[in-house]
This record gives C-alpha cells, sequence and structure tokens, in this order.
C-alpha cells in the first residue's frame, strides 16, 4: 500500500491530548463539552468496576443517544470508546454496544497479536459499521510488545482500520515488574519500540498517562519527554493536564519559524534545482523541506 493511500483514507487528527473518561461518572462525561482535548476516550475497562459494567454500558448508549439527538459544538474533535477485552465477560457485548454507539474510535486493551484487531474488525465489519470507525490498540503487555512489528502492520491495510497505538504504561509496569521512576527509564526501550512500530504501519502513537495529576510540573516534563521521542499526543486521566499537553505537542514558535526559513529558503529562484543549501547555519537538505512542510501543515491544522 503505498504512503499516499494512506494518508487520504486516514486524514490527519490532532491528538495531542486524549482524555479516559469513565464511562460510569456522569459528571465527567458532563463537562466533555467544555474541554480543550483533541480527543476523549469513554472508558468501560480499568476505570469501571466489575459490578458497575453493565449499568456503565447503559450510561455510554445514554451518552451517545444524547450528543446524536443535540450535537455538541466545543469539545473534543474525537470520540473513542475504550472496551473490555473480547476474552472477557463483558468484551462481546460491549463491542457491539460500542458500534451502534458509532464513535470515531473503538479502542481495544491489551491487544497481543495482529488477530485480536482482525477479530474486532469482523465485528465491524458485519454489521456494515460506518467507514470512518477506527480501531485503536493499547499496548500494554510484554506479549503484545514482542508482536508490535506484526501487529503494526495492519495499518498500511485500510480494510483492518487499524490507525492508532495507545501505551499502557501501568499494565506494562504491572505485567514485567519494572519500576516506575519519574524519568520512567525502565520503559522507555518499550515506548520507543512502540513509537518505531506506529511509524512502520503509519499509524498514530500516544504516551502513557501520569497517575500523579496534582503534580503539572512533573507532568509537564513527562509530556516534554514524549514529544521528544516521537508521539502524537499524551493520554490523560485528569482536565488540569488538558493544557500541558497541548502545549508540549504542539510545534513550538521557534520550530514554525525554523521551518518557514527552510521553505523560503527552497523557493528562492536562486536556489531552484539545488539538493543542498544553508539555512541559519545549518546543512539543509530537501528531506529537510519534506519535514519541515509537514510540521507547518500540522500547525496549521491545530
Ligand atoms: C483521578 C480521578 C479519580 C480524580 O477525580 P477527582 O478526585 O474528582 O478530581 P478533581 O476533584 O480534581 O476533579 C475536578 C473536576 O474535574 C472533573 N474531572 C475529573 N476527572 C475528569 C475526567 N477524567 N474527565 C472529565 N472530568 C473530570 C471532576 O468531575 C471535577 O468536577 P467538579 O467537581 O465539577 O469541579 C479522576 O480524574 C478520574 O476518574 N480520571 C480518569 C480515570 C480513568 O479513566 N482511568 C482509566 C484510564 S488510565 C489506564 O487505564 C491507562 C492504561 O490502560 C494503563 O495500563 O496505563
Ligand atoms: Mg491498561
Amino acid at each position: 500500500m503505498h504512503e499516499d493511500t494512506i494518508m487520504t483514507t486516514r486524514p490527519f487528527r490532532p491528538r495531542r491530548s486524549v482524555l479516559y473518561v469513565p464511562a460510569s461518572n456522569a459528571k465527567a462525561l458532563s463537562k466533555l463539552p467544555g474541554l480543550a482535548c483533541d480527543a476523549a476516550i469513554i472508558d468501560l475497562e480499568d476505570a469501571v468496576a466489575p459490578d458497575a459494567k453493565p449499568a456503565a454500558r447503559e450510561a455510554l448508549k445514554a451518552f451517545f443517544a444524547e450528543r446524536a439527538k443535540a450535537p455538541q459544538s466545543g469539545g473534543p474533535g474525537e470520540i473513542v470508546i475504550r472496551i473490555n477485552g473480547l476474552s472477557t465477560e463483558w468484551g462481546p457485548e460491549d463491542l457491539i454496544a460500542a458500534r451502534e454507539c458509532r464513535p470515531d474510535a473503538i479502542l481495544l486493551p491489551k491487544v497481543e497479536t495482529p488477530r485480536d484487531i482482525l477479530e474486532a474488525n469482523d465485528t465491524l465489519d458485519d454489521e456494515d459499521a460506518h467507514p470512518g470507525m477506527w480501531l485503536w490498540a493499547m499496548i500494554e503487555t510484554p506479549k503484545a510488545l514482542l508482536n508490535i512489528g506484526a501487529i503494526a502492520e495492519l495499518g498500511r491495510d485500510p480494510g483492518a482500520r487499524l490507525a492508532c497505538f495507545v501505551a499502557g504504561t501501568n499494565d506494562l509496569v504491572k505485567e514485567t515488574g519494572v519500576r516506575m521512576t519519574p524519568d520512567r527509564r525502565h520503559l522507555v526501550p518499550w515506548l520507543m519500540q512502540m513509537v518505531l512500530a506506529a511509524r512502520a504501519g503509519g499509524i498514530d502513537v500516544l504516551d502513557g498517562v501520569a497517575n500523579n495529576f496534582r503534580d503539572l510540573d512533573a507532568f509537564r516534563r513527562e509530556c516534554e519527554d514524549g514529544a521528544g521521542m516521537g508521539f502524537d499526543g499524551k493520554t490523560l486521566i485528569h482536565p488540569d493536564q488538558i493544557g500541558p499537553a497541548n502545549e508540549a505537542f504542539s510545534p513550538s514558535a521557534d520550530e514554525i519559524s525554523q521551518a518557514r526559513a527552510i521553505v523560503s529558503a527552497f523557493a528562492a529562484p536562486e536556489n531552484a534545482g539545488k539538493g543542498v543549501l544553508t539555512v541559519d547555519g545549518r546543512m539543509t537538505e530537501r528531506l529537510h523541506l519534506a519535514q519541515a512542510e509537514k510540521l507547518l501543515a500540522k500547525a496549521g491544522n491545530l
């Protein structure tokens, strides 16, 4: 599959700040139209206690029914539903309910093999689910990391609907026994593996959550770190985390001005046909021009 085809079937969507909201928390759900996050994930999985899951599923359906009656102008641009795993007692019913809600995407937890994506996709295809409904995959187990290249390859097959990886750092810590440190040094190799695989598959990838939501200075550092690693955005658990995530995952004023300088330099008549230039004292090739154009397009879409 050629890159252009993928770009046309899956348009750019900003995903700097992606907020989890428990489906069982009516008050939190009611706040969504006033929040400036790029996307929200309404959660039926780990944020909902086992006994509360059937009621949470009903609340989810009511939320989408209400939205269909009175579409909101503000709030997140994308709404995603995280279902329980398909091997759990709740998963299959969640998937049917999610499909009927028609969210922008369904997030599958604890994906471990390409088969996990294809199985969910079969249920969506069966019922002619609308074409814009994508699948996102949580990467949060050792087996997922061992299979991540094969899972990411599904990103090259538009029929498989795979659009985004989401790092599940809490589950990874639980499953592997690594210690969570402020700089996340024991997790970084696996986070980088996720970014690399996502790029190979042409899909987006979101960093995991920061549990200590009252420490916004630490959160800003973690966002900067995630942006530096190449993530497209960060998953969040609290509205206070939205502003710092939007800032960290947006191109900075310096980056925009450097990108503009590169574009102008290559557009200058005296540089026509040249492959390499000096811009602001740096060697600048046409690959840097492509990078600059991509950054400016992203900035223009935020
Ligand atoms: C963590 C929380 C339980 C904290 O809630 P609370 O004590 O109510 O916080 P505040 O009093 O500071 O809240 C201030 C107001 O903001 C609203 N609020 C809080 N959180 C959210 C939210 N996520 N979305 C929308 N609105 C929210 C409160 O209602 C307050 O409103 P008001 O009283 O009118 O001022 C809580 O933040 C929370 O539940 N967060 C989400 C938890 C969650 O979804 N967890 C699951 C995803 S994380 C995960 O599983 C990742 C992955 O799988 C992994 O393995 O790592
Ligand atoms: Mg998890």
